[in-house]
């Protein structure tokens, strides 16, 4: 079975048939900070089924009182409370090993995702400060876009806190792989949990690098073909926001993605040795100081980029294409964090 394989069959263990917690490891607490939201319930829900969960704190500024009241009749071990407000956020944010974010505005048709940055550069700000002072050693995943800067400013945020550890920060673009995954195995005609195919760079447009060469099993595409590929892959958020008409972006499929980010997560940190994608601050790249790419996890955190493997010229004309966007939306991040000071950002 391959690494992608293993994955998936691991979550589909612990989603569609829920059992008792490993012996082996404590159950952690893990907060959803934006637990009320489109993305927010159904990953508490995937959440709620998952074994390595033994606590699953709810965080939103309405309606997570209800939304714990509903999952807390899920017959799983794990307990379960909401927390409102940001009067309550230091408890919800208490002894956490894990706290996943996404809290804020989704898009509207229309919109980029560095649409959202007015709005949602203060949320992760205000947030991240919480975690840094409440559980500074807690793994931090970050959804909210637009995650190309977002992910930036949590690091700026908690490194002024004396907070920040780059092995413990992610953004998650484990939905760009889980959609490469899909669409290849629907080219191919395979299960999805038979594909593996790295997705590097960021997280918007075409800083969404596939890197469809080292697909398996391998695609036979013409270039033509490829690059349609590619485009589907980095447009896909996309092609969801327009069928949503007005009603927000992806939240079930990035549900699922962030379940599976989080199980990966949680195994790492009881011990297992976990290969994922994420957007983390890199050294992969000369001057490109964060970037997604594929990691190895442990215990402590990331232990190490894996690179990006052999390129094919397109996939590098990629690379250098999305370099300059990338570059801006970090450095657009740090500034922000900069000029606003964090008290300013927390208003
Ligand atoms: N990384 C990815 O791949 C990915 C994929 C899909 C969506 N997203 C992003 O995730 C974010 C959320 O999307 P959604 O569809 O769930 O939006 P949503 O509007 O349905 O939910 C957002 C939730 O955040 C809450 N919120 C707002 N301010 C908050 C604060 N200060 N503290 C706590 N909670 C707060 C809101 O009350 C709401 O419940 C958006 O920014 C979206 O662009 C990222
Ligand atoms: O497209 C969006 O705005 C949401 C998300 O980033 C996605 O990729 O679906």
């Amino acid at each position: 079975m391959n690494q992608a394989a293993k994955r998936l069959a691991h979550i589909a263990d612990h989603i569609l048939a829920p059992m008792s917690a490993p012996s082996s490891s404590r159950a952690a607490k893990v907060a959803v900070l934006g637990a009320s939201g489109g993305i927010g319930q159904p990953l508490s829900m995937l959440l709620k089924t998952s074994p390595r969960v033994g606590e699953l704190s709810l965080y939103d500024v309405a309606n997570t009182p209800g939304v714990a009241a509903d999952l807390g009749h899920i017959n799983t071990g794990s307990s379960i409370k909401g927390y409102v407000g940001p009067d309550q956020l230091p408890e919800a944010l208490q002894g956490c090993d894990l706290v996943v974010i996404p809290a804020g505005i989704p898009r509207k048709p229309g919109m980029t995702r560095d649409d959202l940055f007015n709005i949602n550069a203060s949320i992760v700000a205000g947030l991240c400060q919480a975690v840094a002072t409440h559980c500074p050693q807690a793994w931090v995943a970050i959804i909210s876009n637009p995650v190309n800067s977002t992910v930036p400013i949590a690091a700026e945020v908690m490194k002024r806190a004396g907070a920040y550890d780059p092995k413990k920060l992610f953004g998650v673009t484990t939905l760009d792989v889980v959609r490469a995954e899909k669409f290849i195995s629907e080219i191919n005609k395979v299960d999805p949990k038979d594909v593996s195919v790295p997705v590097i760079g960021g997280h918007a447009g075409i800083t969404i690098v596939p890197l469809l060469s080292q697909s398996q099993p391998p695609l036979k595409l013409s270039e033509d073909e490829l690059a349609k590929l590619t485009s589907r892959i980095q447009n896909a958020g996309t092609e969801v926001v327009e069928a949503k008409q007005g009603a927000g972006s992806a939240t079930l499929s990035m549900a699922y993605a962030a379940a599976r980010f989080a199980d990966a997560c949680l195994r790492a940190q009881a011990g297992e040795d976990v290969v994922e994608y994420a957007f983390v601050q890199s050294s992969v790249l000369p001057n490109v100081p964060f970037l997604a790419s594929k990691l190895r996890l442990g215990s402590q955190g990331t232990v190490q980029e894996l690179g990006l493997g052999p390129l094919s010229s397109a996939e590098q004309r990629n690379i250098d294409a999305m370099t300059p966007e990338l570059l801006g939306s970090i450095k657009k991040g740090i500034e922000f964090v900069e000029k606003q000071g964090v008290e300013a950002a927390n208003k």
